[in-house]
């Protein structure tokens, strides 16, 4: 199985949203990383074919899926980033809804939303109006509802926003349970929602993929870039060093984490630290989104 992003393209106005994208995707989980803005929800879209490319094409095993709209559609889940519920219908009509958009059979459906419900500890529910669920049921519904018809392609926009701690990683194992023999493509700013599940990670800068590797390849090209100090003055004097990825407190001691500016040149008593994806975000992300130091004031 093959999905295939040949030179893609698309514009809106004056705005490049995805700039001449080439991507090969075999199953396996792959976190696609970009700030705000990146172009990730639009590459989603070209992919579920809800919005056509401004150039290039998208192949599916080798065929354009323009020219085999149904079929392609039939083998894709997609949970867009935002709701796309109808708070009027209860759980179970709504899975039967999406079930018969689908084209499958009653019977599959049933069968399917069942399993769906009870995986996604929604089964109790599954007669309550959606507009009586919680935002962690509703996202976990829109999760269910993207595997209804056990597809091959899995287009997840931020499926774990607005989610708390513990329903997040609920969710995350969910996804990795469901990923067997899939192309899953997950796309989040929040590095932990993937680290762990990703086999792939691509970075999303201003439309163009900077970067695909596993996730321990991007760490491991960050080696004798990261350190860690012991330290409580203002932080400013670290600044001149590189750039703050995190504060931590061990035991009594409060720690800085910087990602260093000349790997040469470290703060005295600094050592160096494993990277970790968070610190590879910050690395290539530093420039995009800026890192308020105000919640790091010590
Ligand atoms: N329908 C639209 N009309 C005009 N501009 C758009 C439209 N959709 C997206 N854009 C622009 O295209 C760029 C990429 O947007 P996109 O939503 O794909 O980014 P994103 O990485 O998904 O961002 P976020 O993490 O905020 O969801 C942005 O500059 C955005 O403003």
């Amino acid at each position: 199985m093959l999905l295939e992003m040949k030179n893609l393209c698309k514009t809106y106005g004056e705005t490049i949203a995805l700039d001449r994208l080439n991507l090969q995707l075999t199953p396996g989980i792959y976190g696609l990383l970009g700030p705000n803005g990146a172009g990730k929800s639009t590459l989603m879209k070209l992919i579920c074919m809800l919005i056509q490319p401004t150039d290039g094409i998208v192949l599916f095993d080798g065929e354009d899926i323009r020219m085999h709209r149904n079929n392609f559609l039939d083998c894709l889940g997609y949970m867009p980033q935002h709701s796309c519920l109808y708070p009027d219908f209860t759980v179970q009509e709504y899975l039967y809804y999406v079930g018969s958009l689908k084209g499958m059979h009653k019977k599959e459906v049933a069968l399917r939303a069942e399993e769906l419900l009870l995986r996604t500890r929604l089964i109790a529910m599954k007669k309550d109006k959606i507009q009586t669920l919680s935002g962690g049921m509703q996202q976990r519904l829109m999760f269910a509802q993207a595997l209804l018809n056990d597809p091959e392609i899995l287009i997840l926009d931020e499926p774990t926003a607005g989610l708390d701690p513990q329903k997040r990683l609920e969710l995350r194992n969910l996804i990795a349970e469901y990923s067997k023999d899939k192309i899953i493509l997950l796309a989040t700013h929040i590095v932990s929602d993937i680290e762990l599940i990703a086999s792939q990670i691509l970075l999303l800068k201003k439309g163009k993929l900077i970067k695909v590797d596993p996730p321990g390849a991007l760490t491991s090209q960050l080696t004798s870039k990261v350190c860690e100090i012991n330290f409580s003055r203002p932080l400013k004097e670290l600044e001149p060093y590189g750039r703050i990825s995190s504060i931590y407190r061990r035991k009594e001691d409060i720690f800085v984490r910087l990602i260093l500016n000349d790997p040469a040149i470290l703060p005295p008593q600094a050592s160096f630290v494993y990277p970790t994806l968070e610190d590879v975000y910050l690395y290539y992300f530093n420039d995009e989104e800026e890192v308020s130091h105000e919640h790091f004031s010590l």
